[in-house]
């Protein structure tokens, strides 16, 4: 019996090891792919790519292998691309080749391959026409929904002044007023924004957003085969979005339920129309979850983006008082104290733009971008990188590329600014990405950045319990987003 079990225990031993010795062939059998550090079988680049610091480890990685590189996170090959001439070679030049969307599985658990942002091929070129259509009609660059913002902005401005110039942390508020916007653009009217189901949701993508950019995010995005047999607070993240998908499903439902042809409401109107009118077409690909999980990821997405480039963006003004003043001063001199600011006041500001897209840089909101993959066998700068291939075009790359801006890593609108003092567009200011798979609601936020920034400052002064040279602007975590330490603000009525 002994010898029986020794000789089993032989048996599992070999197999195990020619496994093991296949499985790292494999990964170390390059082809023409770009260089990269090798990996050890299943646990992939673990040594060199830090969970938890996952951003900068690829940044240090690059300084090694070049501006194209190769890394195994656990068994999944991704390729990375730095610095701004890579990416826009890639998403710009070669930009149908790396048009696919890869895994970032935080996400990829409840949405699996619906909705716009993370569907494929010609499921995803289908449900990007029908949301670009559908935020289209709703008026995306249209005066209704300026209004609707503007609305939006001054009942931001009655809640500020109802702090009474104490200190409150301003993170539920901002995302609160973002929110309600993506709400009506979504479900139209109909919902109470004060409603405690709908706060609690509120208060959920902003957990969220934080979980996936956290040590325990990191992890589950690297190795999900082993994290989800594991507890921690990444099983949070699944809760939150189970949740935020079955309130999203049931406001998808009573919009079908009410549903008039002749009068479409709001975004998921549009869709069910256009649903319906498709229905005939036997090339069309979407279905009710394509509407529900694209419905979450604009919802999620629009939110937490937004919410959280205005919680980042004022505490980088608190920072920089000198800064907070100019804007003061430009906003008077074009816009006074009497009226709302609206987007035509955008062009005579050249300061304040300067500073919404320099904010933008410097928080790098989403540092990794969001996975990209090759839909075709891909050569690019003389490697072959193979179909289907995960490529991380780096958005932190471009956005603090020193052959691009003078100081990458000082917050300095003059980034953005001539020497006359007009607005000087820069091409590697990208923080939506580029190519055919860009942000599909970059209108609609520099919108809302521009209208809820210059309302706040029209009205108050920002005050800090810390001295300006005490605040510390590096994020608390980095990883699929980059966060800010949490922080308490006043605002004082000017
Ligand atoms: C400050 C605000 C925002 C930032 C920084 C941002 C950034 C990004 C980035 C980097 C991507 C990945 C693009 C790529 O794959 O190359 C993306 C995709 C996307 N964003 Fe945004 N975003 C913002 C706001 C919004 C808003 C308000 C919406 C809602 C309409 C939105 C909807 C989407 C969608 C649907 C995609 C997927 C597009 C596709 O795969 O075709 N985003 N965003």
């Amino acid at each position: 019996m002994e010898l029986a079990g020794a000789v089993i225990l032989f048996l599992v031993f070999c197999i195990s090891c020619l496994f093991l010795i296949s499985a790292w062939k494999a990964m170390g059998n390059r082809g023409n792919l770009p260089p990269g550090p090798t990996p050890l079988p299943i646990v992939g680049n673990i040594f060199q790519v830090k969970t938890g610091d996952m951003v900068n480890s690829l940044m240090k990685l690059s300084k090694k292998y070049g501006p194209v590189f190769t890394v195994y996170l656990g068994s999944r090959r991704v390729v990375v691309l730095c610095g701004y001439e890579a990416v826009k070679e890639a998403l710009v030049d070669q930009g149908e080749a790396f048009s696919g969307r890869g895994e970032l599985p935080t996400f990829n658990k409840v949405t699996q391959d619906f909705g716009v942002v993370f569907s494929n091929g010609e499921r995803w070129k289908q449900l990007r026409q029908f949301s670009l259509k559908a935020l289209r009609n709703l008026g995306m660059g249209k005066k209704s929904l300026e209004e609707r913002i503007q609305e939006e902005a001054q009942c931001l401005v009655e809640k500020l002044r109802k702090t009474n110039e104490l200190p409150f942390d301003p993170t539920c508020i901002l995302c609160q007023a973002v929110c309600k916007v993506m709400c009506t653009i979504l479900f139209g009217n109909q919902l109470n924004c004060e409603d405690k189901e709908f706060l609690a949701r509120v208060r959920m993508i902003d957990e969220n957003f934080q979980l996936m950019s956290s040590f325990w995010g990191q992890l589950y995005d690297i190795f999900p085969n082993i994290a989800k047999y594991l507890p921690g607070p990444h099983n949070r993240i699944f809760t939150c979005f189970e949740k935020l998908a079955e309130f999203v499903a049931k406001r998808v439902e009573l919009n079908q339920e009410t549903l008039d042809p002749n009068y479409p409401r709001d975004f998921v109107d549009y869709f069910l129309i256009r649903m319906e009118q498709e229905k005939q077409n036997p090339s069309c690909e979407i279905n009710i979850k394509d509407l529900v999980i694209t419905a979450l990821s604009v919802f999620f997405g629009g939110t937490e983006t937004i919410g959280t480039t205005l919680r980042y963006g004022l505490l980088i003004l608190l920072k920089h008082p000198d800064i907070e003043g100019k804007m003061h001063e430009e906003i008077d001199r074009v816009i006074g104290r009497n009226r709302s600011p609206s987007m035509e006041d955008r062009s005579k500001m050249p300061y304040t733009d300067a500073v919404i897209h320099e904010l933008q840089r410097y928080i790098n909101l989403l540092p990794l971008n969001i996975c990209r993959a090759v839909i075709q066998d891909t050569h690019f700068r003389g490697y072959t990188i193979p179909r289907g291939t995960n490529v991380f075009p780096m958005l932190t790359s471009v956005l603090r590329d020193n052959t691009q801006f003078s100081k990458p890593d000082s917050f300095n609108p003059g980034h953005f600014l001539d020497e006359n003092g007009g607005f000087k567009k820069s091409d590697a200011s990208m923080p939506f990405s580029a190519g055919k798979r860009i942000c599909l609601g970059e209108g609609l936020a520099r919108i809302q950045l521009f209208l809820y920034l210059t309302t706040i400052l029209q009205n108050f002064t920002l005050k800090c319990l810390l001295d300006p040279k005490d605040i510390d602007l590096t994020p608390k975590a980095s990883g699929f987003g980059n966060i800010p330490h949490s922080y308490q603000l006043s605002v004082v009525s000017r």
